[in-house]
């Protein structure tokens, strides 16, 4: 395909964009549109609403997949994809030079980290010196250079995908144009600068991080949470609600500032409420140098576009679903699923399909990539990814290193990050990847398809799409539903398989941790006459299967204090915290209170999670702050007669030595999938003192209380309070009427 014709699909786009019904567009044309669509579609009331591939849009099996990038850096141009290459594993800007990083991406439409913090906000900038943009932080990591300070403002809104803003997205844009376009369906969202995902933070170790969330969210407040990254000496900039720091109220901005102190794949997202899955989430690599990269061999690009943040994608906003209906789709499965924002959705009613773009990420042949697998998943689905005739090697997992394996398809849950190699050895071509929610996501047959370019390629593969029932060969597969982790298999490979590429510290050897602590969770089951009483408002979700159910953790249901423990210890009543051995007198099976568990500072920490849920499908994946911790073993139990694990078998197995545990390179993680019916056992030293999250990562059980507080040291071990923190509780002065 030549310049002309690229530009002229583009402008395809463009009209397409403008024939989508954005309301407030003058009635004539509006009433003939709909009109049109009466005769396209037979499905009126989802067509109306959404970006489906009717007659007159593009030329027929082009879709919208065949867009291609910026005018001047596109794919077809020879090595542009390579912005940031090297032969040997490093990071640097591609000699073509002249364009900036926000200026190319593998879609005009949306670049991955474009203009994240100044444009029209440029006047809100800091007035300091020594800051360092989005795009220049976005770089090759090299020894003899100082860190960075990288500025980063994050507005947070309502938005709309679809809106307006995408008439003005022209083929040669080179800022995010503020179209939000998702899968083609329209719905409100809340996005980080008119974006989702919200722009990508790409640094390197060392760098000091300064993001200014301004809280434009109408009734709503805010934290954003670092995941991944340990916040060691800034406890207070961890961003969970409550715990760390009060919410950002609205129209107020919140500095986050720490340094990138460990590197790797991370990711941010939304801790309060339910915003993550309306869309409050986005990409967080930390780079190193490549003598400090211990696998920079292994590739020869690390690109700032080969980031594949995957998230689940619902066609209303989720408090729909939240505490959940009865009738109409009950439960919290999504409707679809996105790659980097973007996707088509099939109304599984009418067959149609939106014809917005799908991600393409574009390789030369011959060269080794480097990729960043994020899992920014809400619901419970575990996500399965597959890549068309490119086997993966896995170098990392939550942004830890692992001696390198090769896998065909990859599992993961939320809040795991998986770094893979491919090497672009096959035919100079088109391949799709597909990623396949798994697990409840069978009902609504979630999935979502991507492509791998070769360049010069056409844009889409010429092999069929793979669909939900007919996907993708598996081949070896890491992290098999079936948990089977305690032997080699042909077929498959676990996580806590993996071998740690770092040393691990000897404490975590020994036999022996200093404290071990059983964290059995299960769901409390209401029935509706418990629940429905008059003055009784106990929280609840309506699950799929229609049971009203809340979340336990060692039979504690986590409730967050009104102040956070981290800044306002003398707030919170001190028979608010509690944990397994201090639950709150005649609570029975119903304790609702601050799950708090105290480790002291530097000890060997051992926790085994047991999965009383018995809800077959459902694994849930743990994920705590502050930490990566050692994975020692993952298991179900090995007696044949005992169907369900429980707390009191797990301690029996231990006790018959019967627990899985292996001291060979324990990889290091910081989420972890609890395998249904089975247990975790995984270790960690205490040495970063502070208040830290420990919680099943589905949104929807964060919510309902599966989490606790790991409190590490004594608050002699905290750095101080920034000044001017602010401050939250309740207001309960004495009633003053008499
Ligand atoms: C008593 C019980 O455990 N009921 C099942 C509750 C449940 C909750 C959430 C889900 O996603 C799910 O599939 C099922």
């Amino acid at each position: 395909m030549d310049f002309t014709q690229k530009c002229l699909f583009a402008l395809a786009l463009v009209f397409l964009v403008l024939s989508v019904d954005v309301g407030g567009g003058g009635g004539e044309r509006r009433a003939s549109r709909l009109k049109k669509r009466k005769e396209d579609t037979t499905d009126q009331t989802s067509a109306a609403a959404s970006w489906w591939n009717q007659e007159d849009g593009f030329p027929s099996g082009l879709g919208g997949s065949t867009i291609p990038t910026a005018a001047g850096t596109g794919p077809s141009s020879p090595g542009n994809s390579d912005f940031f290459s090297s032969s040997h594993g490093v990071l640097q800007t591609h000699p073509l030079g002249g364009d900036l990083p926000g200026g190319r991406s593998s879609s005009f439409l949306k670049p991955l980290y474009a203009n994240a913090g100044f444009g029209l906000n440029f006047n809100k900038r800091p007035n300091e010196p020594g800051l360092s943009s989005p795009d220049e932080c976005a770089r090759a990591c090299r020894d003899d250079e100082p860190p960075k300070v990288c500025y980063y403002r994050f507005n947070l809104e309502f938005y709309t995908t679809l809106g307006a803003a995408c008439q003005l997205c022209l083929p040669n844009a080179t800022n995010h144009c503020q179209c939000v376009l998702g899968d083609g369906f329209e719905k409100g969202v809340l996005t980080i600068n008119r974006q989702i995902p919200g722009p990508s933070i790409q640094v390197c170790e060392g760098d000091k991080i300064v993001i200014d969330v301004d809280n434009q969210m109408q009734g709503m407040e805010v934290t954003l949470h670092w995941h991944g990254l340990w916040q060691q000496g800034t406890q207070y900039y961890d961003g969970v609600p409550y715990v760390t720091q009060c919410p950002i109220s609205e129209g107020s901005t919140f500095r986050y500032q720490f340094k990138a102190g460990n590197p790797g794949t991370h990711f941010y997202h939304a801790h309060t409420g339910l915003q993550k899955l309306d869309g409050l989430y986005g990409s967080f690599i930390v780079r190193q140098t490549p003598s400090e990269e211990v696998h920079a061999h292994l590739y020869d690009y690390d690109l700032t576009t080969h980031v594949m943040l995957v998230s689940d994608w619902m066609h209303e906003v989720a408090q729909e679903r939240f505490p959940g209906r009865l009738q109409r789709t009950p439960g919290q499965e999504p409707e679809n699923i996105l790659i980097n924002g973007k996707g088509q959705y099939q109304d599984p009613n009418t067959g149609y399909m939106t014809n917005t773009p799908l991600e393409i990420f574009t390789v030369t042949p011959g060269r080794r990539y480097r990729f960043r697998f994020i899992n920014s998943f809400c619901t419970v689905c575990p996500a399965q990814l597959t890549i068309q005739g490119h086997p993966m090697l896995i170098i990392a997992s939550d942004g830890e290193p692992v001696h390198p394996v090769v896998v065909n398809t990859i599992i993961s849950f939320t809040g795991e990050r998986y770094d893979f190699v491919i090497t672009a050895d096959q035919n100079v071509d088109a391949y799709w990847i597909q990623i396949r929610g798994l697990g409840e996501c069978g009902n609504t047959r979630a999935q979502q398809l991507g492509v791998l370019r070769y360049a010069r390629a056409p844009y889409e593969p010429v092999s069929p799409r793979p669909t939900y029932d007919y996907g993708l060969a598996q081949g070896v597969v890491l992290n098999p539903l079936d948990a089977i982790c305690n032997v080699e298999r042909p077929d498959a490979i676990c996580v806590s398989q993996l071998k740690n590429a770092r040393s691990v510290d000897e404490g975590i050897l020994q036999e022996h941790p200093d404290v071990k602590i059983f964290l059995p969770f299960r769901f409390l089951l209401y029935q509706p006459e418990q629940l429905f009483q008059p003055h009784l408002y106990n929280r609840f979700l309506v699950a799929p299967n229609g049971d009203h159910v809340i979340s336990l953790v060692d039979g504690i249901s986590f409730v967050f204090p009104p102040s956070p423990p981290l800044s306002q210890i003398e707030d919170i009543p001190p028979e608010m915290f509690c944990n397994g051995d201090n639950r709150p007198p005649e609570c029975g099976e119903n304790c609702m209170c601050t799950h708090k568990v105290d480790i002291p500072l530097n000890a060997i920490v051992e926790v085994v999670l047991v999965d009383e849920v018995q809800q077959p499908n459902l694994s849930h994946p743990f994920h705590l702050h502050g930490y990566a911790f050692n994975v020692v073993g993952i298991g179900r139990s090995p007696d044949q007669q005992i169907k369900k694990i429980s707390l009191k078998h797990a301690l029996d197995l231990d006790r018959r030595g019967l627990l899985h545990r292996q001291f060979n390179l324990p990889p290091a993680k910081d989420t972890i999938a609890v395998p249904n019916n089975g247990y975790v056992v995984l270790r960690f030293r205490a040495n970063n003192p502070g208040y830290w999250l420990f919680h099943c990562h589905f949104l929807f059980h964060t919510v309902i209380g599966m989490n606790l507080v790991v409190h590490v040291g004594t608050h002699a071990d905290l750095p101080p309070i920034p000044p001017n923190f602010q401050r939250c509780g309740d207001h309960l002065p004495p009633i003053t009427f008499h």
